[in-house]
């Protein structure tokens, strides 16, 4: 039996940091396991400009405690407004990694989106030219299609005909939730990635709903049924190239969460590793954790997997916070609902 397992140090291809005294806060449980991070842009105002990148990499920095490590990989929040050659240069330059697509509405801060496809169609086509990747929030908005479908009608109805326009594209479906995400991603070459979070190989729609509402299983996509699931874990532990880690945690206080309209997000980043150590082994999929967390993102990304690395040990049940402190008040960790047994060493 397997007690101790070692890999490169990984990254996570979806994070929400926030601003401010949640940044501060949320910052450390990521950058104690991961190197570095896909760093969302959806704060208030937006990441829109390579100049607001650079500033939120600049606090990013600042908010690091001494001793520790990591390097964000910056984005930039995709508007209708957005210049072409700003985007072009924020590449250049090696700031930004990849241009995010909310469509307007779908999520938290997700205003500022995309509405008309057309008009953002000379960044695509400038993003394609350079080899710079689209990460995209797959869900429509409509109001007639009902949420647990959102993802799926969202691929046939925008993500197909967008990659079809814009070929060269390279794309990465965010945070699928649902066998259908699977298969599309599977049915594409190489220049269409997938990422998948923490908490969707836990949960499925019963969590959050059956015996009690679960504000803290609550996150967009929505967690879908229990088949959808399965077909994530399965993705997840393949070791297929074009599945990657992106745990979009996402951290809100929790009177945000514990509301009458609570917010979105499950906040994962302290106890992630553990958590996906547990599921792999669950899978038979220890050897392809790697491959999954450090090796396959990076390679998406073009840039070299990372040379240190982590070792997780199996023992006596983990102990973890079940809230972390914030200025901006707790957040609550994702409970996975089972104990977990394997802990990064020190
Ligand atoms: N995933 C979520 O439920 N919430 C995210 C936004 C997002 O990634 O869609 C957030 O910023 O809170
Ligand atoms: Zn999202
Ligand atoms: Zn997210």
């Amino acid at each position: 039996m397997t007690t101790t397992l070692t890999l490169r140090r990984p990254d996570d291809m979806h994070l929400h940091l926030r601003d401010g005294a949640m940044l501060k806060a949320v910052l450390p449980e990521t950058a104690r396991h991961f190197a570095r991070a896909i760093i969302m842009p959806n704060l208030v105002p937006p990441v829109v400009t390579a100049k607001d990148a650079a500033a939120y990499r600049d606090r990013i920095m600042v908010a690091l405690p001494d001793g520790m490590t990591f390097e964000p990989l910056m984005t930039l929040y995709l508007t209708e407004a957005t210049d072409p050659a700003d985007v072009a240069a924020a590449h250049a330059s090696g700031l930004v990694k990849a241009v995010k697509l909310y469509p307007a509405g779908a999520t938290t801060n997700s205003q500022s989106g995309v509405r008309d496809f057309d008009r953002v169609r000379a960044v695509l086509e400038k993003m394609a030219e350079i080899g710079l990747p689209l990460c995209v929030h797959g869900e429509v908005t409509d109001s007639d299609i009902d949420i647990f479908d959102r993802e799926a009608v969202f691929i046939d109805r925008v993500l197909d005909p967008i990659r079809r326009a814009t070929p060269g594209l390279r794309v990465v479906m965010e945070h699928i939730t649902t066998k259908d995400g699977v298969d599309y991603a599977r049915s594409q070459r190489d220049d269409l990635g997938a990422t998948i979070t923490t908490h969707h190989l836990i949960i499925n729609r019963n969590h959050i709903l059956a015996g009690g509402i679960k504000p803290h299983y609550y996150c967009l996509p929505v967690a879908k049924r229990e088949h959808h699931r399965l077909a994530l874990r399965e993705a997840a532990t393949s070791g297929e190239a074009r599945f990657f880690l992106g745990t979009d945690s996402a951290p809100h206080a929790d009177h945000l969460k514990e509301h009458a309209c609570g917010c979105a997000g499950c906040f994962t980043a302290t106890n992630t590793m553990s958590i996906l150590a547990h599921v792999f082994e669950e899978e038979g999929a220890l050897d392809r954790l790697e491959a999954f967390t450090s090796l396959n993102g990076a390679a998406f990304y073009g840039i070299a997997p990372n040379e240190t690395r982590i070792t997780l040990q199996k023992g006596d049940a983990v102990t973890y916070p079940a809230k972390i402190d914030t200025g901006a008040g707790p957040v609550t960790v994702f409970d996975p609902g089972f104990p977990l047994h394997w802990r990064i060493a020190p």
